[in-house]
């Protein structure tokens, strides 16, 4: 049951009216990781997240959250979720609104220290919450999240309508929170932001996964980067070699569409035919070319 993933989802829909909001959604999020979950906006991240906390119901498919069927008292019990902004007392310090919610949560006191000192409001708990910046009342938010110390924590574009410093403060705190045992699951539009933060990613786009891996693995390209010289002559060689789709010419090297494991026989034949081969290497995209290849929209 360890190795269980806490999220997984099996051809999860949710249609509105004539709007596939959310299409056959198969996602797998496993145990310790923080999983992006990226895409445009009204791609269906919200009304998946929202899916996988009980608060919207499915039209087709399912979900199991911790095991558990989302929403369920179980699966709540271990899922801690930022999805909307919380309602806090404007006139209460950060720390008497957090004692509220644990009061109601039914956790202890202490909780909320150890949730403050985790967000790093400790030193402000005494504020006002109307005096926060809009990064600290996001970081309550987290706190608030906190306070069961669940195994899964749910945040739906947690850095939004943050200035840079807050979006800096809050991608640390994400990374902070996955860096033991508990799991992560956050959505985003921005690109960057996942690439930074996260172990996985899975690209949602007009309610489908359309792509799903890890951050290096995304990145990966299938072409091969070769370094050799005269450039021209080796560009001309390359291009007849059994396996090659094209071959286009870079700033001093060359650009091949082939399977990477082509490398070896693409360097025996250059370095045989007397051309001076310095580099050979998998081609890698930046998580930017890749999303935007995928969704065929601007992701910033
Ligand atoms: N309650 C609703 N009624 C009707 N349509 C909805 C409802 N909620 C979402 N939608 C539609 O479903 C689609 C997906 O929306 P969703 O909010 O899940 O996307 P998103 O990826 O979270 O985007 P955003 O970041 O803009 O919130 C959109 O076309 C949206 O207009």
């Amino acid at each position: 049951m360890n190795d269980a993933p806490l999220v997984e989802t099996r051809g999860l829909t949710k249609r509105y009216g004539r709007i596939d909001a959310v299409d056959g959604l198969d996602l797998t999020v496993r145990r310790g990781e923080v999983y992006g979950f990226l895409g445009p906006n009204g791609a269906g991240k919200s009304t998946t997240l929202r899916m996988l906390l009980g608060l919207v119901r499915p039209t087709s498919g399912s979900a199991r959250v911790l095991g558990e069927e989302p929403g369920s008292p179980a699966a709540l019990a271990g899922v801690g979720a930022l999805v909307e902004s919380p309602a806090f007392y404007p006139y209460l310090s950060g720390r008497d609104n957090l004692r509220v919610m644990a009061r109601y949560a039914g956790v202890g006191p202490e909780r909320v220290e150890e949730a403050l000192e985790t967000v790093e409001l400790s030193g402000r708990a005494r504020d006002k919450f109307k005096k926060y910046s809009l990064g600290m009342k996001q970081r309550l938010g987290v706190a608030a999240a906190l306070l069961k110390d669940p195994k899964l924590l749910i945040l739906d574009e947690p850095t939004n309508g943050l200035d840079p410093k807050g979006m800096a403060e809050m991608r640390k705190l994400i990374k902070r929170l996955g860096g033991g045992e508990r799991t992560v699951l956050l959505s985003s539009h921005l690109l960057g932001e996942v690439e930074q933060v996260c172990d996985r990613v899975g690209v949602i786009r007009g309610g489908k996964l359309i792509a799903e891996g890890t951050v290096a693995g995304l990145r990966a390209g299938s072409g091969l980067l070769v370094r050799a010289e005269p450039l021209e002559v080796a560009a001309g060689m390359v291009r007849r070699i059994p396996g090659v789709e094209g071959v286009e010419i870079g700033e001093g090297l060359l650009r091949v569409d082939a399977d990477p494991g082509r490398a070896a026989e693409i360097n025996r034949r250059l370095v045989l035919a007397g051309l001076k081969v310095s580099e050979l290497r998998p081609a890698e995209q930046t998580l930017e070319e890749v999303f935007l290849e995928l969704t065929g929209e601007e992701g910033r």
